[in-house]
């Protein structure tokens, strides 16, 4: 087969390759319009909860604290004892993990952090601000009323609710749950994603002469399975219409996500789109004015959503943050957030031709006077090599009709987590 045909066997052949390329906010829409909010939920245990999502409000089973306690090492008396007197007689200790116990009369009890306080107690006053005198303590100032007790209730009450359902479990959410006894939480099943890469010269093997191994997948994996994905990976297709079909329809109704790289732009040997059509999917759009990542397709199959990103690795890194992580936030529950819009400034020059919005890699160089990230331009636009944005602090944006940028030129970016810095 040559490179001339791009004609699509079937009802999407009204996808023609002349048509007006979607904007890239348009393609969001046509992306997120792919996937509907996943409804299934299966309880996991707390120490596999991490990164799900809630899918059902948790509420306190019991105040918290349990029980009145210590918040000092100090000492635990009745306030009325100290009127006339600063000294009172020590008659024991009591220490966290103790059962509770009464305060006799006219003494003190010397506690520790965490400690149940003693019946009859009404403030504890901290070693550091008494003299402790081993069986007797000395107290110059009282406590206030209540000084240093963590009263039964006062963090939570019973029944109160503790995470809203649609709750990403963060750590600090895992030791909440933890403190309150919770073993299982049900949580919203992770979004399934079919992976493939195409190509005949994609390999995970050896590199024969014309052969290329295969970034993509490795990368996808990566990103999905941070951004709480079951990834089944499946593996490389050849360029070949019958295997990719053939691959469409072993799928089954199994995912939620059929994402592929490759073979969705002009040659002969793009299969992706005729195949997806071939196997009964729809093709909902193809071809965004994005730099990278024009040839980037969404569709759908049974009742998975399909997104062909390209086959170039910066043009599907791009493409994973602008359409595949609205699209995992959707089917999580949560709302799509838009891509890179946090504000920074350019420090360097830069025409370009307008036509297509693009994603460059930058790097953080400092902060101007009003506080915004100063940033620069890495690589020269290629988006077959990821070496540049491996260099990165992030990736900013430029709109379609941007014909060049100036330094001091307001832009946006999505920063990575980690700042390395230029080099
Ligand atoms: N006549 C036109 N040709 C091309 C156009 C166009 O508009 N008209 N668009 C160009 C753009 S932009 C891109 S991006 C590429 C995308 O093409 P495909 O999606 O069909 O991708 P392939 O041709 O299969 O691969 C492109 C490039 O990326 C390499 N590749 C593929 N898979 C991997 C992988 N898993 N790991 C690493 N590298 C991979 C592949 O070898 C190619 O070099 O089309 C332009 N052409
Ligand atoms: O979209 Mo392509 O990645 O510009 O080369």
């Amino acid at each position: 087969m040559d490179g001339s045909s791009v004609k699509i066997g079937c009802d999407c052949d009204h996808l023609a390759a002349h048509q007006t390329l979607l904007s890239h906010t348009e393609a969001v829409e046509v992306a997120l319009a792919q996937v509907q909010p996943i409804t299934q939920t299966e309880k996991v245990g707390l120490s596999a909860a991490h990164g799900r999502i809630t899918a059902t409000r948790i509420v306190a089973a019991g105040a918290m604290p349990s029980f009145d306690n210590s918040a000092m090492d100090g000492f635990a008396l009745r306030l009325d004892d100290l009127s006339g007197r600063c000294c009172l007689p020590v008659v024991g200790t009591v220490a966290a993990g103790d059962a509770p116990r009464d305060l006799p009369a006219g003494t003190a009890l010397r506690i520790y952090t965490g400690a149940p306080l003693p019946r009859g107690a009404s403030a504890v006053v901290m070693v550091e601000a008494c003299i402790d005198k081993g069986h007797k303590v000395h107290i110059e100032t009282p406590p206030a009323p209540g000084a240093n007790i963590r009263r039964a209730g006062s963090d939570q009450r019973a029944g109160q609710m503790l995470l809203p359902a649609g709750t990403q479990l963060a750590p600090h959410h895992i030791g909440l749950l933890a403190a309150n006894g919770v073993r299982d939480v049900t949580v919203t099943r992770r979004p399934r994603v079919a992976l493939f890469s195409t190509g005949d010269e994609v390999t995970d093997g050896d590199c024969l002469p014309g052969r290329i191994k295969d970034a993509n997948r490795p990368m996808l994996s990566a990103l999905l399975a941070r951004d709480g994905a079951e990834v089944h990976d499946l593996g490389i297709l050849p360029d070949d219409a019958a295997a990719t079909e053939a691959a469409f329809r072993a799928l089954g109704n199994a995912y939620d996500l059929i994402l592929t790289t490759g073979a969705v732009s002009m040659g002969g040997k793009d299969h992706v789109r005729a195949a997806l059509c071939a196997a009964g999917g729809r093709i909902e759009a193809w071809r965004v004015a994005l730099k990278p990542g024009k040839p980037v397709m969404f569709g759908s199959l049974n009742d998975a959503a399909v997104t062909g990103l390209p086959g170039n690795p910066m043009a599907v890194h791009v493409g994973y943050y602008m359409f595949l992580q609205p699209q995992l936030a959707r089917l999580t529950g949560a709302a799509p957030q838009p891509f890179a819009e946090a504000p920074a400034r350019a420090d360097f020059d830069w025409q370009r031709k307008s036509g297509r919005a693009e994603v460059f890699p930058v790097c953080l160089i400092g902060h101007d006077t009003d506080g915004l990230p100063v940033l620069r331009r890495l690589g020269q636009g290629v988006s077959a090599t990821l070496l540049p944005l491996a260099q990165a602090d992030g990736m900013a944006i430029v709109a379609a009709d941007c014909a060049g940028v100036a330094p001091g030129d307001m832009l946006h970016w999505h920063p990575f987590n980690t700042f390395g810095g230029c080099a």
